[in-house]
């Protein structure tokens, strides 16, 4: 029999106090002055705030093939102290994760590692060439029951192959989620692409070849009556695009993750590749569009882009280093620091963002719920007022390679739930 819990006077979406009881595998209980019989663990959770367990539509768990950076252990580990209850994991693996074979291999992992549910994600084209479809029908239909489809790392720049799988993903209400980077604008690039970028010799990464994708996708979007996924939104103008699209009544939902969300191109004047990442980060005014894009709605979730990569593709030179950083374990400090503490939203604009909408987006029924009686048991118990220090040694990761090391963030997660038993106590894995 698995353990229950009660949870007292903790904030529900930071509202009132109030005791919750998460018994076998739902939420058994809601309001003051709940009380428990002897087997019950008893949680004082004073100070605490509930949230459903987090949906992470974004993260790169490199198993099969890059196990000497993540493995969906790892990996997953990770995500249950940063609060998830459910990760996507992105295809670029080594195979590619463009077949039956190789998406249900990752979902059988992620169920023996049993930290979160893995929800794997499918190659659009075969091998993320951009030449041929992949299998998408026999990956929405096998075990691992793929929606999301994503060459993400790499664009589907060829447009004929972008609308044939909006409209192909359409029979098993699939998504195309779009790593939005025109080629050939971007040859080469290394950093935002501004008056900073020739100052520091490096080839820039234009905005306009981000906006150009988004662009031409919303309207492909529209044309075949499909669902869009934009995955890191980078920049102000993409973010007024998918305004535009939304206003239209394109079904296009989009991402900011939370680096872009804090952090700036003025980085990259350390030449420290810690701050390489794809997109790349750029200016102060886009941060500022992409948090009130979040904060509107027009942005419809964070997702982290957890990319991780082992030392030596990281500790060299800036143009040789591999784009990526960390995230599980910050993103909810993140959108603390960026959007709650500023008043930009509100515990329950955060679960609509990390965990309703990215659940819809990805079709992942039994996540993304309310908390309420009888909805599976996916919580997370957050403490707003604690601060703490990022020491990358301390993470679940194989990798090491955040943005944020050294930095006092806000907040801590204190436990995690999926379906009632705890995977994180304490702050520490259970
Ligand atoms: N974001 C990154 O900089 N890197 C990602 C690929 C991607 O998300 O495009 C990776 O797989 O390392
Ligand atoms: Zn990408
Ligand atoms: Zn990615």
């Amino acid at each position: 029999m698995s353990t229950s819990y009660l949870i007292k006077n903790v904030a529900v979406l930071g509202g009132e106090p109030t005791d919750l009881l998460l018994q076998d595998g739902v939420v058994a209980g809601i309001g003051p002055g709940l009380t428990s019989d002897g087997s019950t663990e008893v949680i004082d959770a004073s100070g605490l705030v509930a949230l459903p367990g987090l949906v992470d539509l974004h993260t790169h768990l490199r198993e099969p093939g890059r196990e000497d950076a993540e493995t969906v252990d790892t990996g997953t580990q990770a995500a249950a102290l940063g609060g998830f209850t459910a990760v996507f994991a992105m295809a670029n693996t080594e195979p590619v994760a463009d077949t039956a074979g190789v998406v249900e291999q990752v979902w059988r992992l992620g169920r023996e590692a049993g930290h979160c549910d893995v929800y794997p994600v499918g190659a659009v084209t075969v091998g993320l060439q951009g030449e041929r479809l992949a299998e998408l029908g026999a990956m929405a239909d096998s075990a691992a029951r793929v929606r999301v489809f994503s060459d993400d790392g790499k664009c589907v720049s060829d447009a004929v192959l972008m609308r044939r799988a909006l409209e192909y993903v359409k029979a098993f209400d699939g998504v195309v989620a779009q790593h939005a980077q025109e080629p050939r604008l971007t040859e080469g690039a290394q950093m935002n692409e501004g008056e900073l970028s020739g100052r520091l010799g490096l080839a820039g990464w234009p905005a306009v070849a981000e906006e150009a994708i988004i662009a031409r996708d919303v309207l492909l979007a529209e044309h075949v009556g499909s669902r869009l996924h934009v995955c890191h939104v980078s920049t102000a103008g993409s973010v007024e695009l998918i305004r535009w699209a939304k206003g239209k009544g394109v079904e296009v939902t989009a991402e900011a993750c939370p680096h872009h969300l804090l952090l700036t191109d003025e980085l990259a004047a350390t030449y420290d590749p810690i701050y390489k990442v794809n997109p790349p980060l750029r200016s102060a005014a886009d941060v500022a569009a992409l948090r009130e894009g979040l904060a509107d709605g027009t942005i419809d979730i964070v997702a982290t882009d957890h990319a991780p990569h082992p030392h030596e593709d990281k500790d060299c030179e800036w143009s040789a280093a591999a784009f990526g950083m960390l995230g599980l374990e910050t993103a909810l400090s993140i959108v603390q620091q960026t959007m709650v503490d500023p008043g930009l939203l509100d515990w329950a604009g955060v679960a609509e963002r990390m965990s309703y909408a990215p659940a819809r987006i990805g079709r992942a029924a039994d996540h993304g719920r309310p908390i309420e009686v009888g909805a599976p048991a996916n919580v997370v118990l957050y403490d707003p007022a604690a601060t703490r220090t990022v020491d990358p040694s301390e993470s679940a990761s194989l990798s090491r390679n955040t943005p944020y090391r050294g930095m006092e963030l806000p907040g801590r997660v204190v436990a995690t739930f999926l379906r009632g038993t705890a995977t994180v106590l304490d702050g520490k894995l259970a």
